[in-house]
């Protein structure tokens, strides 16, 4: 199938729609910027219900892309000259022309060449990129129909950027240029505040300088020989390291240790804290999903029961995570400003956020200017995953931009300890799978999914009877938390969430029958099937849904997986595991939720299920990459079965996601 059958209609983005500036005329140039800035925060995306969580903005950058068709409202029908060529051709969208023709017209500047650049500035922003190198960024779509593409006319380079750099819009501070790349302005300043204040906080930890962490040596010794048995020399290490920092970037695949070692670290922190302070230090722990933190909270909390001395136990116990969101302090006036910032910095000596391959550049620029330079800094992610949803890759970027650079605050994992090979379980073989994609090694992962192991396996959907297995599999699944929901017992409310997690369908899109759509009207089918009842309305027992927007005033977080059950007097109820414990909200009351028999690969990230099923997309589909095909293995605990061709995964295995980012060099 043609990937441009996969391309969903795309909507048009509220958050283009351009502004009119409210004082003054466009002569006005204070004004002017204000209006301007008013169209690029809209244009860089702030999360919206309808933005966040949303893959098609890749899809729209990478996948092929035929003319687009003169009714489609995709064809921006006032512009003309380049954009209006750029936009017929399929590589600018209405909304990218929309802010470009409303910026110039706000700027007076009138350069076609300019406008078109701004254009493709926000289109790489659209697509999670922080800038735009103009001098390459033809090639970021010479995939798309080569023919059309052939008769598009670039600007010529070197005019073009003299042009931009003289531009009215630079002028006014709109757009920068910085080395070889062209930002708007939001994400060329939150690029070089994360860089900064990385920057900054290293050369706190120069000893030299003695503003490191006060460190008492003989106790960490003590304490790290307690705490790390003998052949735990990586986590020991990593732990010493970080100890002696205040900022700390673990990275390192499943299962190579990163949470075993963050609580033990955290053991190790707080006794130097309490020797130092004479109190226990205060601790935050979040992630940037209400999923993931639950994860990381239960991690923790296992790996301090496990404990040995009973001191560090008491001093790793009880601690809760929450989301970044929420750790900034919700504000209701505002999604991309918090509570917490320089001015009222977090009221924390150790902060880890964990899953930070999901954390955005504005995130992490939230972040970053919330902490005290006292503050303890543990970043923990796996580098191999996809990037956030919003533009940037930070944790791919600060790994990359400190690659053998002795003041580099990354320390890695490598070696992975799951004990399954003790247990004699098959799922060994899924970390083996794991290791092998992080390596890019093709022949492996082909070899490991077609070695009839129970624990990864290849289906081709054209094997039917190997199909229908995976059929039986998904709809057993949804079957049985089906049943559990129709006959609600509020004491079975744990267990039931627990059941939401025994199996996950993944697929890479939202829409089309390799999407999230298709299946999710599938398995209903089949569910409904089974059980005989037919479902006309939105709500009914057995509806899985996913909380796909944050809502502070019921503690819903975005990521948050919830099942729909019938209470004994026969009314609906959606059940919604919040931190520990459960929690029963009316489906009115819940605005943004969708159906998940199937979820997006991206918006399973930071969460895991026993069992996963992948749903690879066609070959030509730019949405399968390494990342993507990783990130959904990984999600697994015990087995994953891989729906695709072997031509499918390694079409995965050969594509990296790309994202243009000045935040690796400038660390360097
Ligand atoms: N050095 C070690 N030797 C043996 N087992 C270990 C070691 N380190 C950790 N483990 C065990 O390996 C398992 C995985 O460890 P852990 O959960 O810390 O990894 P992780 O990197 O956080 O995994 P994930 O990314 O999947 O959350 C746990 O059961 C842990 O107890």
């Amino acid at each position: 199938m043609a990937a441009a059958g996969l391309r969903p209609a795309a909507p048009p983005r509220r958050g283009a729609v351009p502004l009119r500036p409210r004082h003054g005329g466009p002569g006005d140039p204070g004004r002017r910027r204000g209006a301007l800035r008013g169209v690029l925060l809209a244009a860089a995306g702030r999360p919206g219900r309808g933005a966040v969580g949303d893959p098609r903005r890749e899809v729209r950058l990478v996948t092929t892309v035929p003319e687009i068709e003169p009714t489609s409202r995709r064809l921006a029908l006032r512009a003309t000259g380049l954009l209006a060529a750029f936009n017929r051709a399929g590589v600018l969208e209405a909304a990218d022309v929309h802010v470009a023709t409303r910026l110039g017209e706000l700027a007076q500047e009138h350069d076609e060449a300019v406008l078109l650049a701004v254009a493709l500035a926000v289109r790489a922003a659209r697509a999670g990129a922080v800038c735009v190198d103009l001098d390459t960024v033809d090639a970021t779509v010479t995939e798309a129909e080569p023919d059309l593409l052939a008769t598009l006319a670039w600007p010529e380079r070197a005019t073009w950027r003299a042009g931009v750099e003289a531009s009215a819009l630079t002028r006014l501070g709109v757009l920068r240029i910085d080395g070889r790349w062209l930002y708007l302005d939001r994400h060329w300043r939150e690029e070089k505040q994360v860089c900064d204040d990385l920057l900054r906080r290293l050369g706190l930890d120069r000893t030299d300088l003695e503003r490191g962490p006060a460190i008492d040596d003989d106790l960490l010794d003590a304490g790290a020989d307690r705490l790390f048995p003998p052949t735990w020399d990586e986590q020991r290490a990593a732990a010493l390291a970080a100890a002696r920092r205040w900022t700390t970037v673990l990275t390192g695949g499943p299962g190579t240790g990163k949470t075993t070692t963050v609580a033990r670290l955290l053991a190790l922190v707080a006794e130097q804290h309490e020797a130092h302070h004479g109190q226990p230090p205060r601790i935050a722990l979040a992630a940037p999903t209400g999923k993931a933190a639950t994860r990381l909270q239960e991690s923790v909390a296992r790996e301090a029961a496990q404990l040995p001395d009973p001191g560090d136990r008491a001093r790793v116990t009880g601690l809760t995570a929450t989301t970044v969101h929420r750790l900034l302090g919700w504000r209701p006036d505002s999604s991309t400003r918090f509570r917490h910032r320089r001015d009222n910095p977090l009221p924390y000596d150790v902060v880890v956020v964990d899953e930070v391959s999901m954390v955005s550049l504005v995130q992490m620029a939230r972040v970053l200017e919330a902490l005290r330079d006292t503050t303890r800094l543990v970043l923990v992610g796996d580098p191999g995953q996809l990037a956030s949803v919003e533009a940037g890759a930070v944790l791919a970027d600060v790994v990359a931009g400190f690659e053998g650079s002795p003041r580099s605050p990354v320390v890695s994992l490598t070696t992975t300890h799951r004990t399954r090979a003790a247990d004699g379980s098959a799922a060994v073989d899924l970390d083996r799978l794991a290791v092998d994609l992080r390596a890019g090694d093709d022949d492996a992962v082909v070899a490991r999914l077609t070695s009839g192991s129970s624990a990864v396996r290849l289906v081709d959907p054209a094997d039917e009877p190997a199909f229908g297995g995976v059929l039986a599999q998904v709809t057993d699944a949804a079957y049985a938390v089906t049943m559990r929901a129709e006959q609600f017992d509020e004491s079975d409310s744990a267990a039931l969430v627990d059941l939401l997690d025994d199996h996950r369908l993944l697929c890479a899109h939202r829409e089309g029958p390799y999407g999230v759509g298709g299946w999710n009207r599938q398995v209903q089918r089949l569910v409904e099937q089974r059980t005989g009842l037919q479902h006309f309305d939105e709500w009914y027992a057995g509806r899985p849904v996913l909380v796909t927007a944050n809502d502070p005033g019921l503690g819903l977080s975005n990521g948050d997986l919830g099942i729909t059950v019938r209470l004994p007097d026969g009314r609906l109820r959606v059940l919604v595991r919040i931190g520990g414990t459960t929690r029963l909200f009316a489906p009115t009351r819940l605005s943004g939720v969708e159906t998940v028999y199937a979820m997006t690969v991206h918006k399973s990230q930071g969460s895991e299920a026993r069992a996963v099923t992948v749903v690879l997309p066609p070959e030509d589909s730019r949405l399968l990459t390494r990342e993507l095909f990783y990130t959904a293995v990984t999600r697994a605990r015990e087995q994953v079965t891989v729906v695709g061709t072997e031509a499918e995964l390694r079409a995965a295995m050969g594509r990296r996601v790309q994202r243009a980012s000045g935040l690796a060099d400038r660390l360097r």
